[in-house]
């Protein structure tokens, strides 16, 4: 028995004809958190998530979630997780409402339990409980998705790129209702390619890359693991070529009197930046510096991992 809401010991999958997808996985997601799995095209994410949505077969390991071990208690592993897949599938002839419905009596939720309205309100399609859903947007749909994927109220909610093809204002509400589910106690765990969407939402982000973990940490050590730094500073006089000196690594001048420098962090500190700059009489104006964003981070991580 594990404290984690999912836990995975040793999960590799090789497919029909010899691919090797998963190798070996060793990752403990925690309970109450939303937990970010980011890897490039084929890293392994729908694997991953397929084998906890039991679509997939592992081929080796051990998964858990809840504490309920996939093979031993399929049922109890199954009633634990919801899952809103990355593609859109759903019978078009039959309506929000009644999507939900089914969705709920296939898990077994007797109909004085259902929630059915209440979702459909979470995910702003009160006003299309009755429409076809075939008639819903991409967004809709989405959004409908993440609804019938809470019907049995499990307390783990998987979203496989949740936010492909939804507008910046749906995706938006639809992180605030992740949000709330996680406030709520539901432990979130999503895939995104939206690097800056990961480092805003997740606590905890795991980068997987050809099958393989690369890494498991907390967003803030994450990010704060990434050396290049980028520091934008105006001086007090026109330049016609920017100054140079040993501590950058590269220096732009943008317009005349901005210089952009990038330096590594564990080498040098930014007072010893300014300095450089100041050391030919040059005077300061103004700095701002720019904290290096996930994306950097998993280039330099996937990019090492590569060779
Ligand atoms: N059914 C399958 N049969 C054979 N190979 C597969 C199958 N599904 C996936 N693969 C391969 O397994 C590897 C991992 O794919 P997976 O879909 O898990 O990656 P991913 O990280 O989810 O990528 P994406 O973000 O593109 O969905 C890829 O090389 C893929 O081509």
């Amino acid at each position: 028995m594990t404290d984690a809401a999912i836990s995975i010991r040793g999960l590799s999958k090789i497919y029909k004809g010899g691919k090797q997808a998963l190798h070996g996985i060793d990752l403990d997601i925690p309970r109450g958190q939303i937990f970010g799995l980011l890897g490039p095209n084929g890293a392994g994410k729908s694997t991953t998530i397929n084998i906890l949505a039991g679509l997939v077969n592992k081929s080796a390991g051990e998964v858990s979630i809840w504490g309920f071990d996939i093979d031993r208690d399929p049922r109890n592993a199954k009633a634990s997780i919801g899952i809103v897949p990355q593609e859109i599938v759903f019978d078009p002839f039959f309506t929000p409402r009644e999507t939900l419905e089914n969705q709920a009596g296939f898990y077994g939720v007797p109909p004085a339990k259902r929630r059915t309205m209440e979702l459909l309100g979470k995910v702003h399609l009160t006003d299309k409980a009755d429409a076809y859903a075939r008639s819903l947007s991409g967004g809709m749909k989405r959004r409908l998705l993440v609804a019938k994927a809470m019907v049995h109220s499990p307390p783990v909610l998987v979203l496989d790129e949740p936010t492909a093809g939804v507008d910046v204002e749906l995706r938006q509400q639809l992180w605030d209702y992740v949000r709330e589910l996680n406030a709520q106690g539901v432990t979130i765990v999503l895939t995104t390619h939206y690097l800056e969407e990961a480092e805003e939402l997740c606590d905890r982000i795991a980068i997987i890359n050809h099958g393989r973990l690369i890494t498991n940490e907390p967003t803030r050590d994450l990010v704060g693991r990434a050396q290049e730094k980028a520091v934008e500073v105006t001086v007090d006089r026109d330049l016609d070529a920017a100054p140079d000196a040993a501590c950058f690594d590269k220096i732009e001048l943008k317009g005349s009197r901005t210089l952009v420098i990038t330096y590594d962090k564990s080498k040098v500190n930014a007072g010893e930046v300014l300095a450089a700059v100041q050391k030919d009489g040059l005077g300061i104006v103004d700095v701002s510096t720019r904290e290096a964003d996930l994306e950097d981070v998993f280039l330099s991580l996937t990019r090492s991992a590569n060779g």
